[in-house]
């Protein structure tokens, strides 16, 4: 695999990968201001549940850095403004407020210390966030590995890559980890409509990572299953609730009745830092809705009539009953999810 690294921090700007221009440019964008992270994370230039933690956690980094206030109190209080304020940038993926509390956490276990090293802290904790990440994308590999056999063909959605992550992915984690041990794994990637992240950025990995992948649209996912072609389904998510309802780009969910009707394995890869035990269901999981126009004008040109209504939900749930595992840093996981889950934290 190439490892390209999607988000950096030099202490005075976060050097994103532009994933919008891809696969055409690869385009470095160099981030000075909340605003333009918070944009940013908004307008899925940096993308993918991981790297969205990864870039907040860079971006408390930042913002804390540029403050002037020399007592904790008040720059505590200034601190909580700007973690909120990227907190608001997009609600699904739980990796942003997860990595929001691990920083904040830091800071108040070094209250005592002078703000100036309270800085570096917080520098040192978001760059421990992203090697973190690395590692855990490792070990979700090394698991999913183990479902692999030499020959297969998997199916995919949107992207969960190395540039959705720190390095490897989620579930693209295994498919490069079988690439460099000599295996010979084969990958169909949905287009994944409407922002097109399977046909812009996995097939373009892949191909980088030369991975034989496939690309097909959304809908024809259910032909290529009905036709034998698909041996297993693998996806990552943006928010797991504590019964094992997955939240993940839309889509998803069709993906898994799919797989249920043609006798598929349904895999779902997740760092423990997308599982959420603080919301019981799926039911609970917000789900953002995007821009009317990502639908009416997401290829470039302006695909339907001038003022048609339009729902557009960026992710769906997935109930625990349609998924065969989850592949964690900690090992896999099977229903009953509810139990099963709970002793990943202990
Ligand atoms: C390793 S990334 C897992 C998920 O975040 C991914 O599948 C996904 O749905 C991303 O959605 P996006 O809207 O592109 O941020």
């Amino acid at each position: 695999m190439i490892h390209i690294e999607s988000v950096k921090y030099d202490g005075k700007k976060i050097i994103l990968l532009d994933q919008t221009k891809l696969p055409l440019e690869e385009v470095y964008l160099e981030i000075e201001t909340l605003k333009d992270l918070w944009d940013a994370i908004f307008e899925l230039k940096v993308r993918g549940a991981p790297a969205i933690g990864i870039a907040a956690a860079y971006g408390v980094a930042l913002g804390a850095s540029q403050l002037t206030e020399t007592e904790y109190v008040s720059f505590f209080e200034k601190y909580e403004e700007i973690s909120d304020y990227l907190a608001s940038s997009r609600p699904t993926a739980v990796n942003l407020f997860w990595a929001l509390n691990r920083m904040k956490k830091t800071l108040m276990d070094n209250k005592n210390m002078a703000i100036p090293d309270i800085k570096q802290i917080l520098h040192n904790e978001a760059d421990a966030i992203k090697k973190d990440d690395a590692e855990i994308c490792t070990a979700i590999g090394e698991y999913g590995l183990t479902l692999l056999q030499d020959g297969m063909t998997l199916l995919t959605h949107c992207n969960t890559g190395g540039i959705a992550t720190a390095k490897y992915g989620t579930a693209l984690a295994p498919i490069y980890l079988a690439k460099e041990r000599g295996m010979d794994i084969k990958v169909f990637a949905d287009e994944t409509r409407p922002l097109l992240q399977g046909a812009r950025l996995t097939a373009w990995e892949l191909m980088k990572a030369d991975v034989d992948v496939t690309l097909i649209t959304d809908s024809m996912a259910a032909m290529v299953m009905q036709q034998g072609k698909v041996d297993a389904v693998i996806v990552g998510c943006d928010r797991i609730a504590a019964n094992g309802d997955t939240a993940n780009k839309i889509g998803t969910y069709g993906l898994a009745v799919l797989a249920q009707k043609h006798n598929i394995p349904f895999y779902v890869a997740s760092p423990l830092s997308t599982i959420d035990m603080e919301t019981s269901t799926g039911a609970e999981i917000p789900i953002e809705e995007r821009s009317a126009t990502e639908i009416t004008h997401g290829l470039g040109k302006q695909t339907a009539p001038d003022g048609v209504k339009v729902f557009n939900p960026a992710f769906d749930v997935t109930p625990n009953e349609l998924i065969t595992a989850i592949i964690t840093e900690k090992g896999i996981i099977q229903a009953p999810y509810s139990e099963h889950l709970k002793v990943l934290f202990v």
